[in-house]
């Protein structure tokens, strides 16, 4: 029989399609978005609901009972527009803050609806998950010692970081209420779980879980993390009450003087969603961002062509996107890492030919970590050699499961160069937008991110910024970290001279003091006095906070940690040199959990330890495990300012033994290798006698003749032993320093090739503190 998709549908019926995902939930048809397909029969009953002469047949037939239904359906009606407003308030960097207000605020209509609803068939709608959200979710208590729990969403520092909303008694008293009642029933869930915690906590069979997820349409192995959404859906449909516990999150100054207010539902109104565009390196993100930017401005629009300021907008069907300029997940989460999380949905471009590659993994990865929902351009299906089918399989592999495979993935075929398929991507780009309800109050004063700055020559410091609320306008006092003053000019990305920016808008602006980071934010103020003061009090903060020890987890400080209540689980990004040896690893590592800590793998993969690796474990306040492969030298670099540990192993044995004795709090690290310097091979002799001797230039550190060295191919560990000869010319030497040539030769090992690695080290005795 043929089926019909919920967006068509609703089109065709003239109603968005949210409205009709609720309707037919309230009919039992359990759609899960615009994407899902309706049978014939639901089909035609929604349409003759939808039909004017139904309408009116039913007004007739209105008994006295009809009539108190409909006043209950349009009590519900209310409260969905309510929870919808909430919700849509929700989204992005509102999300807790708002779920925090709404809790335990019941009004009379929502309980009515509530009441109602408890008497009805259970049943997966939005609506109903936003409902239990609300009773499902306690607050922590504010403790301080919280503030590094390594959640998910601790290491942001984005706008949903606000001081939670003080509550008055009465609020306490119900929420107290809740969980005293339900102490026996109730069973807390601290988020991140994975599919056997969640199983083990409410004591159901772990394959029962797995079963019921598949039947929600979600995919997920045991040790796979699920959110908070399909917790409570899993946990209505078992009959079980749970809460949702959450971490109680640091406050900025900018927070503490209340310039982060939460808007009033009725202040808000639709913008557009911003989108990123990532991928595996040649797959297209830079040539669909340029077919998007140039096919899709208009050129009435002050010449028509974009600049580059970091984000642009597009008219797709009179509605607006704002894309992203700089393609691929390092942008993304050096965004993320610095606290900001602007990106609405993550278009994940996979080439047709080539399908799905590490840095495909690791951008799933990345979005599935920022919670960001993903869409997938399948690229260069104009090559011969372009086959969708498997692209489909790999990337269900991979966890995303496309939605005409019965899954929620939208994948749309595309073409950079022909520029097929390029509009349909951006009207699900629209429709995901749609069905995310993204909305920020324009009326207020803005609050925005950087997403680019720098200092111009002439005009001193220049910064893009996205505003995500409010309006910002030519005039207004602003300040982001140490840099305020006053805006004295604002530019459009087609560079046009603009006097105000609304949500989800980039604009550049002239007037800082000094250049802001990227990634920070930035808040129109009151009048310059206040925007000074808050830059100077960011001054004195940021110098306490460098004082401060760092937040970062590592094995030494994580029994710590966890006996402070400061850590609940421990993420780790796992990568090996053989894929076997990955996943072997990971299935010791997550038996490691135990019941005050939680072990989650948030990326593994096969390959050397990069920046992407590194960035996601900071976004994720994670530790990075490499066994037989090292970190390259970038990511040796931003490990080191990010203060994250990596560590490195050849012995899987070794890998379980220090995380198991970090977690109990009896790590010795007694032994640890200190790096001294790298250098490249350039050049292979071969002396009589058949050793093998490196010609070799010192990229960094120094190289010493007595110190052991690792061979890094493609940053895989090929061996390690001692260097048994150093020379410079002729000359036997103690050290190499960078800049500098030499031979090496290597005791007992002659497979050296040009473009290997030789990482100098030696072992060094640490006292554990
Ligand atoms: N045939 C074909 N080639 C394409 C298509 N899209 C991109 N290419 C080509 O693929 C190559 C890589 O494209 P880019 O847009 O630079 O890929 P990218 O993902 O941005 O690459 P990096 O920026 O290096 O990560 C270029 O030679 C493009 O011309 C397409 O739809 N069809």
């Amino acid at each position: 029989m043929s089926k019909i998709r919920v967006h068509l549908l609703a089109k065709e019926i003239g109603i968005a399609s949210k409205e009709l995902i609720n309707k037919l939930n309230e009919m039992d048809v359990p759609v899960k978005n615009h994407m899902s397909t309706v049978d014939k029969e639901d089909e035609e009953k929604i349409r003759k609901l939808y039909s004017p002469k139904q309408e009116s047949i039913s007004k007739e037939d209105n008994s006295k009972k009809n009539i108190t239904k409909n006043k209950v359906d349009q009590d519900q009606k209310k409260t969905e527009d309510k929870k919808s407003d909430n919700k849509k308030n929700n989204i992005g960097l509102d999300k807790k803050a708002k779920q925090k207000n709404t809790n335990g605020q019941k009004n009379e209509t929502q309980k009515k609806t509530e009441d109602k609803k408890s008497d009805e068939p259970k049943k997966f709608s939005k609506e109903k998950i936003e409902t239990n959200k609300k009773k499902n979710k306690i607050e922590p208590k504010k403790d301080n010692t919280n503030k590094n729990v390594a959640t998910k969403a601790t290491p942001r520092r984005d706008l949903s970081k606000k001081k939670p909303k003080k509550k008055n008694k009465a609020q306490k008293k119900v929420e107290k209420r809740e969980v005293e009642i339900g102490d026996d029933t109730i069973v807390n869930i601290n988020l991140p779980i994975t599919v056997k915690e969640f199983a083990e906590q409410l004591s159901i069979p772990l394959a029962q879980v797995i079963t019921k997820l598949i039947g929600l349409g979600v995919m997920a192995s045991q040790n796979e993390v699920i959110d908070e959404d399909t917790c409570i859906l899993l946990a209505d449909d078992f009959g079980k009450e749970i809460n949702i516990v959450e971490a109680e999150e640091e406050i900025s100054i900018e927070e503490e003087m209340g310039l982060n207010y939460e808007d009033k539902e009725n202040q808000l109104k639709p913008r557009p969603p911003v989108v990123t565009v990532m991928g595996h390196v040649d797959h297209g993100k830079t040539s669909l961002l340029d077919v998007i930017k140039h096919s899709h401005v208009q050129t009435s629009e002050a010449g028509g062509i974009t600049q580059h300021i970091g984000a642009y907008t597009v008219n797709v069907n009179n509605k607006k996107v704002t894309f992203l300029d700089t393609p691929g997940h390092e942008a993304f989460t050096s965004m993320r890492l610095r606290g900001a999380q602007i990106t609405d949905i993550a278009i994940l471009v996979v080439a047709a030919d080539d399908g799905v590659m590490p840095q495909t993994i690791e951008a799933i990865s990345h979005a599935k970590s920022a919670n960001v929902p993903i869409i997938v351009a399948i690229n260069k299906i104009d090559k011969p050699s372009a086959n969708l089918d498997r692209v489909k399989q790999e990337l269900l592999d991979n966890g995303l499961m496309p939605e005409d495979w019965g899954g929620d993935t939208i994948m749309v075929p595309v073409s950079a160069k022909t520029k097929e398929g390029i509009d349909d991507l951006l009207e699900m780009v629209l429709l995901e937008a749609e069905m995310l309800e993204l909305k920020a109050n324009p009326n207020r004063k803005a609050i925005g991110t950087i997403i680019e700055a720098r200092l111009d020559k002439g005009k001193g410091p220049m910064a893009t910024v996205l505003v995500q609320k409010g309006t910002l306008k030519f005039g207004d006092n602003v300040v982001s970290g140490f840099s305020s003053g006053r805006i004295r000019a604002m530019i459009d990305d087609k560079n046009k001279q603009i006097k105000k920016a609304g949500p989800s808008m980039p604009a550049v602006i002239l007037g800082l003091s000094d250049v802001p980071n990227a990634g920070d934010l930035i808040y129109a103020v009151e009048d310059e006095k206040t925007a000074r003061t808050i830059a100077d009090k960011n001054k004195e903060s940021s110098r306490e906070s460098r004082i401060n020890t760092n937040n970062r987890v590592s094995l030494e400080n994580l029994f710590d940690r966890i006996k402070e209540g400061e850590m609940k689980e421990l993420n780790i990004v796992v990568k090996g040199d053989v894929k076997g040896s990955v996943e072997a690893l990971i299935q010791s590592l997550v038996k490691l959990t135990n019941e005050e800590v939680k072990i989650n793998i948030i990326h593994s993969g096969v390959g050397g330890i990069n920046e992407s690796d590194i960035s996601l474990a900071s976004a994720s306040n994670a530790i990075v495990i490499g066994f037989n492969v090292r970190p390259n030298i970038n990511a040796i670099d931003l490990a080191r300012v990010e203060e994250v540990d990596v560590r490195t192993y050849r012995v899987i044995y070794d890998i379980i033994n220090d995380i198991e004795s970090a977690v109990k709090g009896m790590l010795t690290p007694t032994i640890v290798e200190e790096i001294l310097g790298r250098c490249e091979i350039r050049q292979t002799f071969k002396l009589p006698g058949n050793t093998i001797v490196a010609g070799v230039y010192v990229l960094s550190g120094k190289i010493l003749r007595k110190s052991m060295v690792k061979v890094l191919r493609d940053d895989i560990v090929i061996h390690e032993g001692e260097i048994s000869s150093l020379k410079r010319f002729k000359d036997d030497v103690k050290e190499l320093a960078t800049g500098y040539e030499g031979g090496i030769t290597i005791d007992s090992f002659n497979d050296l090739k040009e473009g290997d690695l030789l990482e100098s080290y030696i072992l060094k005795e640490v006292q554990k503190d």
